[in-house]
């Protein structure tokens, strides 16, 4: 067996030893070469620690934004913009003028598409007939409707046929008058979609219409949109040939939707059309951008939108959008955020994996509204269900286990709307058993739910942090946690918090 080495025996330095026999010329050399590479490793050290040093200084936070397709992901980003960076988000404003308008008239092509095939139960005096699809083939009519003949789509066997068939879709010819009148809106909504997204890009429809649900939503990806639109309509940027044809088209939207205000007033008031709305289910009030309740506004020659407008608008999120910013205000002033904003609808879902690996805090929003709602893009899944799956998904992902995840129970004011107009929540939410009806027991409800699945299926454990929130709302009020201000007040606290925690293990 070998001798054993001493303890403090480095094998290295007999190796590095300078040779017994150097002499002065090689000793001065060698020792020239030590000191060079020793400044040489000095200046890399030196590097590193600026960088680390930089990196801190700098404070880059990352936020994701998560939650199935209308969830309120990009509101919520609107609403950091708002808070945190207003004088970009005031310049910004102009570029959504025609997204409100594509959104308006969205709604009106939805009334208008109802009324093509009215029936004549869904008329106000007409008796209650179960269900809201009513049997497309003839059947006895109460006498009173018999007088009307006018049909819109022309159902010749109700033409040949006896008392026993009568007519069956009717609409007052003053409805027929105002859908002739308003033809013109179609023209103009191919127009704007021109405008918005250049020809080489993808169709910005998904074909998703359908009588019971009002999507057939309006889609760009994320930074091309705004390109496609610089010059706002009172002149704002864009000159030469281009700026000026620009300019023209956006006068024209405008000179139309003026033109066509006090029909679509009439429209939008008529209480056929709202009996026919209530009798399909159709509530436009709920669904994202819906600017009906302000059409003088919107339609004027003036129209600007308003935080508010910009805050309501919807434009669907296809791919991922990062956002950065510095804070312009505050104690945070330089600290750079960089908020990822991705789409939600099931096919973007595998957009989201890459954003794991490297973030401070999750955002994930769940609109409890939709108890009663199903998916856009598959009819056959339950919106509430969707978000308890996605939830589930994203509290036991083991990339994220060291990410705190912030829950937002979003749409609450769609949530107290629903249940205030006497839809009853546990018709849905079979556990929600006997408890009262209402919005604040829905929530508490809501969110012990979501929590107890945080507790389970998180792989260590974390704190929960858990929002009732409407994100569209411009409720401020930084200190009260109550206010959509305050929430991202305290959220943005906190990732702060948990990034500085993280900085200092670098
Ligand atoms: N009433 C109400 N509307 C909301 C709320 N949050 C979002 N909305 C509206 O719902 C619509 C959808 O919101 P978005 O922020 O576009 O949803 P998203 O999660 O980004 O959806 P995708 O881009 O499809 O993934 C918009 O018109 C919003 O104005 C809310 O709390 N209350
Ligand atoms: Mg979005």
């Amino acid at each position: 067996m070998p001798a054993r080495e001493p303890a403090d025996h480095d094998p290295l330095d007999a190796i590095l030893r300078p040779p017994l026999d150097e002499t002065p010329d090689e000793k001065a050399c060698r020792v020239a070469q030590e000191e060079e590479a020793r400044q040489v490793s000095q200046a890399i050290d030196d590097t590193i620690r600026q960088e680390r040093l930089a990196r801190k200084r700098m404070r880059v936070v990352r936020l994701l934004l998560l939650g199935q397709s209308e969830s309120g992901k990009s509101t919520t980003l609107r609403q950091f913009q708002r808070l945190y960076t207003p004088s970009a988000f005031r310049e910004e404003r102009i570029h959504w003028h025609s997204i409100v308008q594509l959104n308006l008239i969205r709604s009106v092509h939805t009334i208008l598409d109802a009324l093509a095939d009215v029936r004549p139960h869904e008329l106000p005096s007409a008796p209650p007939s179960p269900g809201s699809s009513p049997p497309l083939g003839p059947r006895r009519l109460p006498p009173s409707l018999h007088s009307h003949r006018h049909t819109v789509y022309g159902d010749s066997a109700s033409d040949t046929d006896s008392a026993e068939t009568p007519p069956a879709p009717v609409l007052p010819p003053r409805l027929g008058e105002l859908r002739a009148r308003l033809a013109p809106l179609r023209h103009v909504e191919a127009l704007l979609l021109a405008r918005l997204v250049p020809p080489s890009e993808d169709a910005p429809f998904l074909p998703s219409r359908s009588r019971a649900d009002t999507t057939g939503e309006v889609f760009v990806r994320p930074g091309s949109w705004k390109r496609g639109w610089r010059i706002g309509p009172f002149g704002s940027g864009g000159h030469g040939p281009a700026g000026e044809a620009e300019r023209e088209l956006a006068e024209e939207v405008q000179n139309v939707l003026w033109r066509c205000s006090s029909d679509l007033l009439t429209l939008w008031h008529d209480p056929t059309v709202r009996s026919i709305l209530k009798k399909r289910k159709i509530r436009l009030e709920e669904s994202p951008g819906f600017f009906l309740n302000d059409l003088p506004r919107v339609t004027a020659p003036n129209y600007r939108p308003s935080d508010d407008d910009v805050l309501k608008a919807r434009l669907k999120t296809v791919g991922v959008s990062e956002y950065t910013f510095e804070m312009e205000a505050g104690s945070e002033s330089g600290t750079q955020w960089r908020i990822i904003d991705v789409g939600g609808s099931r096919s973007q879902r595998q957009t989201w994996v890459p954003f794991f690996d490297d973030v401070d805090a999750i955002i994930f929003l769940a609109p409890i509204s939709g108890f009663d709602q199903t998916l856009a893009e598959d009819r056959s899944v339950n919106r509430l269900e969707d978000s308890v799956l996605l939830w589930k998904a994203v509290c036991a992902n083991k990339l994220l286990a060291r990410v705190d995840l912030v829950l937002f129970l979003n749409k609450c004011d769609i949530l107290a709307a629903k249940l205030g107009a006497g839809i009853r929540l546990a018709k849905y939410v079979k556990s929600f058993g006997e408890r009262p009806n209402e919005a604040e027991t829905a929530e508490k409800y809501f969110r012990s739910k979501f929590n107890a699945i945080h507790r389970e299926y998180s792989p260590i454990p974390r704190k929960f942090y858990g929002f009732c929130t409407s994100v569209t709302s411009v409720m401020d009020g930084m200190q009260d946690t109550t206010t959509t201000g305050g929430i991202i007040a305290s959220v943005r606290d906190m990732v702060v918090r948990e990034h500085l925690r993280r900085s200092k293990l670098l």
